[in-house]
């Protein structure tokens, strides 16, 4: 599904935050992506959803070199890709609701079609009493529910978490875990970026762990 082939990455003309990196992510699999802070997790992540180029190496996406894809075809494939931002990016001027169904008013659907789909999903989140109130009067635990239906409403093939229980207590952060575990049983693979020891060690999944730009493999 994606392919890291000796990539390395600087911004400018600064010293390499990511090198050498070989891995892959295989379809409907579950890893963490660690390590201390600045060790380049949110810098990887971008690679992943194609918002970054490698400046060295090789990355494939969803069986394409990443270097030929042109930028026409990045919605598309961007698409494919769920993505949940550190800062949960929610527009303040919409509620909940109107958040979660952004992408496929985007798209230019009709309302109709999805509905139903968003609020079976704000439910699943736990946020089915809280749909239509902006997210400047949701708790943290709350914008960061809504921020990952958000990445879930398009059923991407791949979902992208940065640091999505950073902002929660030690429960909810499990509940979120135990979402994250099941969208994967249902068939997304996942990668969470994580400071969160406690967290990772609820689950025997494979460890990312990336240390001075380089990355070492735990399975
Ligand atoms: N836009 C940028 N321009 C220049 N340097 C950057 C930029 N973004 C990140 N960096 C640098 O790249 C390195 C990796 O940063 P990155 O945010 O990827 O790390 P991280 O592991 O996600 O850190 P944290 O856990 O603190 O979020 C850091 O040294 C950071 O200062």
């Amino acid at each position: 599904m994606i392919r890291f082939e000796n990539v390395g990455l600087r911004y400018g003309m600064g010293p390499e935050v990511l090198r050498d990196l070989t891995f892959q992510v295989a379809p409907h699999s579950f890893q963490f992506l660690t390590g201390p802070s600045g060790a380049g997790k949110t810098t990887l992540l971008r690679l992943l959803f194609l918002s970054l180029r490698p400046t060295r190496g090789l990355i494939s996406v969803f069986g394409r070199e990443t270097s030929r894809i042109g930028k026409q075809d990045l919605p598309k494939m961007r698409r494919r890709i769920g993505i949940v931002f550190q800062d949960f990016r929610l527009l303040d001027h919409l509620t909940t609701y109107q958040n979660v169904a952004l992408p496929y008013r985007v798209l230019g659907h009709d309302e109709a079609t999805y509905r139903a789909d968003v609020v079976e999903l704000l439910k699943w989140v736990g946020l089915g009493e809280r749909m239509h109130v902006m997210p400047p009067v949701l708790s943290g635990g709350e914008k960061q529910r809504a921020a990952i239906a958000r990445a879930l409403i398009t059923k991407p093939e791949l979902l992208l978490a940065d640091e999505p229980t950073g902002n929660v207590d030690p429960p909810l952060a499990r509940r979120l875990l135990r979402l994250f575990l099941e969208l994967n049983r249902l068939g997304t693979a996942v990668v969470i970026a994580t400071h969160d020891l406690a967290l990772m060690d609820q689950v025997d999944a494979r460890r990312l762990v990336l240390e001075d730009g380089r990355m070492e493999i735990f399975s």
